[in-house]
């Protein structure tokens, strides 16, 4: 995704990471980040993820990442579009409290790192780019692919997983977010809280929504005039485990540290761990990046 202004300037690095500051970590030649043109960026692609995903509405924008305390993953490729660079994709991904069912179908309370949404725009899908995109948080937040919950993942983030991390078998939910094999194994009782035997009648409360099912809610909110006409049902990924819509999350967590202290945000953090994976997926695409382009003016 290309824009009329230069992404370069805006994001120095390869890989940005932004937080609720819309902040890059960097500053360049001290001059304060161009907020406007930072928001413009975020909003277009979590504009295009909605309508890749057949969301109502998008889910990820800058006002969104600003009142939420989460992290957005931006990959450029910088020599693209004349050597001001391109958008490849987003990742966002955040805390959130959640009740779970273990293997054993029994209610925990539990506060993993949820992927939120995750995008590459579609001319540059399946060239690697995401799983260098998803490797990089790994890294960034020292967290393994099954430690962490998605949320409502689509049938292609599903493939991903299954294809690059064997996530395969996951622990049946009653709600939207899914969780695989091995999410349960090596936490503490500290990260795993039993929730106490359930009253009749949902007593596990105040669930709030998860970001996809807050959307439609906000649509159903609106007044009359204002409904729109009502949106399609959103196809539930093909796990078994997100046959049910309603989510169970109790909301993002205001403030909270990653289980281990990563590095600050922003830059690559030098060469990472697995930096092989991702010097496989840049071997892996071709010119297609230069071929057609999704562009914003
Ligand atoms: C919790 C959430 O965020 S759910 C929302 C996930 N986002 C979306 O569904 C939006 C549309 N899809 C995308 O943006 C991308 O396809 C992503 C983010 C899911 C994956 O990024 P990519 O750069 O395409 O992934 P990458 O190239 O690293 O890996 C390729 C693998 O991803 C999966 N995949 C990617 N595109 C597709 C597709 N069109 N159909 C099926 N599987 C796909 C496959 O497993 C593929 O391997 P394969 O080509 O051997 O079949």
């Amino acid at each position: 995704m290309d824009f009329p202004f230069d992404i370069n300037a805006l994001f120095p690095e390869r890989i940005s990471v932004l937080d609720q500051n819309l902040a890059t970590g960097r500053k360049s030649s001290g001059r304060p980040d161009p907020q406007a043109q930072i928001a413009t960026v975020i909003d277009e692609l979590g504009k295009a993820s909605a309508k890749a995903q057949k969301l109502p509405a998008p889910i990820t924008s800058a006002a969104k990442l600003q009142s939420n305390r989460h992290h957005f993953y931006l990959l450029k490729e910088g020599e693209s579009n004349g050597g001001r660079g391109v958008a490849v994709g987003f990742l966002k991904v955040g805390y959130k409290k959640l009740f779970l069912l273990d293997q054993r179908g029994a209610h925990v309370e539990t506060e993993p790192l949820c992927v939120l949404d995750f995008y590459i725009t579609e001319n540059l899908q399946r060239h690697g780019y995401g799983l260098e995109l998803f490797s990089y948080m790994l890294q960034h937040k020292r967290v393994e692919p099954e430690q962490m919950a998605y949320d409502r993942p689509s049938p292609k983030f599903l493939s991903f997983l299954g294809k690059h991390f064997e996530l395969k078998n996951s622990v049946p939910q009653v709600n939207n977010f899914v969780v695989f094999d091995g999410f349960f194994r090596n936490k503490s009782a500290g990260q795993l809280r039993k929730v106490p035997p359930k009253k009749p009648e949902g007593e596990i409360k105040p669930y709030s929504l998860s970001e996809r099912e807050a959307i439609r809610e906000e649509q159903r909110a609106l007044p009359w005039p204002f409904v729109r006409p009502a949106a399609p049902p959103l196809s539930p990924p093909l796990a078994p485990s997100s046959q049910f819509s309603r989510s169970l999350s109790v909301g993002s967590s205001p403030s909270h540290a990653p289980l281990r202290p990563a590095p600050a945000s922003g830059a690559h953090p030098g060469h990472p761990q697995n930096s092989h994976v991702i010097e496989n997926c840049r071997a892996k695409r071709t010119s297609s990046l230069n071929r057609s382009r999704l562009s914003f003016h």
